[in-house]
């Protein structure tokens, strides 16, 4: 019972939780009570602190400890969403950059520290689970259906809303930044008629950056879904990169509302070939 309490509090899928013994046990259940309490209050500053008002042994040293680095994954992707929504939700300063033919608009904004954010309004004929689902929940298969990406793994679960991922773009004709690979904190908040999709770049002790790479960093970004009606989705996407490596900026800001054309213009085509015939 307890340990399905636990990770239905926290989301957090942890197969030897069931294999515990009552100290263990007793000490999830203080994590778990400190997640719920997180959870009802908002993330608060004590998440280090959560055990130490109590003793564990040995064996659930290891257990506590993982539990804590997921707690932490969970909560750089919340705070990655936090900090992209204000960014959108801020109207100042906002100059279109393109407008398409399609409707597609792509403002942009300089953030303090002078790098440009890009912001894509798009609406896309597809309803939200459908986007949660090709988006989110199939993000490994992206590059399927998006030539702009090598690959995606993600590299760690943490739980149905929370992934750990790691990208590598293509190598394609018209992109002139060239390849760069990420690592980042994927976070998603699913409600009925709308989405959102958070991430932030992260390092990795486990996972360096590779040879010949250039390690870029995604975020903080989100993507924001919303539906509205007769089948049709409002998609807004708010890309703020570094691409890092020695590039001109004009160079960089050029190639970034690109992308994102570039990537609608594949979902879109991914959504034709689809569609369910109605
Ligand atoms: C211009 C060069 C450097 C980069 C081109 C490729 C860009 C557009 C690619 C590389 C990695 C990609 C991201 C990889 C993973 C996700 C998570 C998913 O839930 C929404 C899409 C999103 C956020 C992708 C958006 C497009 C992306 C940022």
């Amino acid at each position: 019972m307890l340990p399905a309490v636990v990770k239905l509090c926290c989301g957090i899928s942890y197969p030897h939780l069931r294999n515990m013994a009552g100290l263990q046990r007793a000490a999830v259940a203080v994590i778990g009570q400190e997640i719920t309490h997180l959870q009802r209050w908002g993330w608060s500053q004590h998440l280090t602190g959560a055990t130490a008002e109590f003793q564990y042994n040995e064996s659930s040293h290891e257990a506590v400890n993982q539990m804590k680095d997921q707690l932490i994954y969970v909560k750089q992707g919340q705070e990655a969403l936090r900090k992209a929504t204000r960014i959108l939700e801020n109207k100042d300063g906002w100059n279109v950059e393109i407008t398409e033919s399609n409707g597609d608009v792509i403002y942009s904004k300089v953030m303090p520290g002078g790098r440009r954010v890009f912001r894509l309004e798009s609406v896309l004929e597809a309803d939200v689970d459908e986007l949660y689902d090709i988006l989110f929940l199939r993000v490994e298969e992206m590059h399927k259906w998006n030539p702009s990406i090598q690959q995606i793994k993600v590299l760690k679960r943490v739980g149905p809303e929370t992934v750990v991922t790691h990208e590598v773009s293509a190598q394609t004709g018209g992109n002139l930044i060239g390849q760069r690979d990420f690592v980042s904190v994927r976070h998603s908040c699913k409600h009925k008629t709308h989405v959102y999709l958070g991430g932030a770049a992260i390092q990795l002790e486990s996972f360096p950056p590779l040879a010949g790479f250039v390690r870029a960093e995604d975020g903080p970004t989100c993507i924001l879904i919303r539906a509205l009606g007769a089948g049709k989705t409002h998609f807004t996407w708010l890309l703020n990169m570094d691409v890092k490596g020695w590039l001109p900026k004009s160079i960089v800001n050029q190639a970034l509302p690109r992308a994102q054309l570039d990537f609608t213009r594949h979902l879109r085509r991914h959504l034709t070939a689809n569609a369910c015939p109605r």
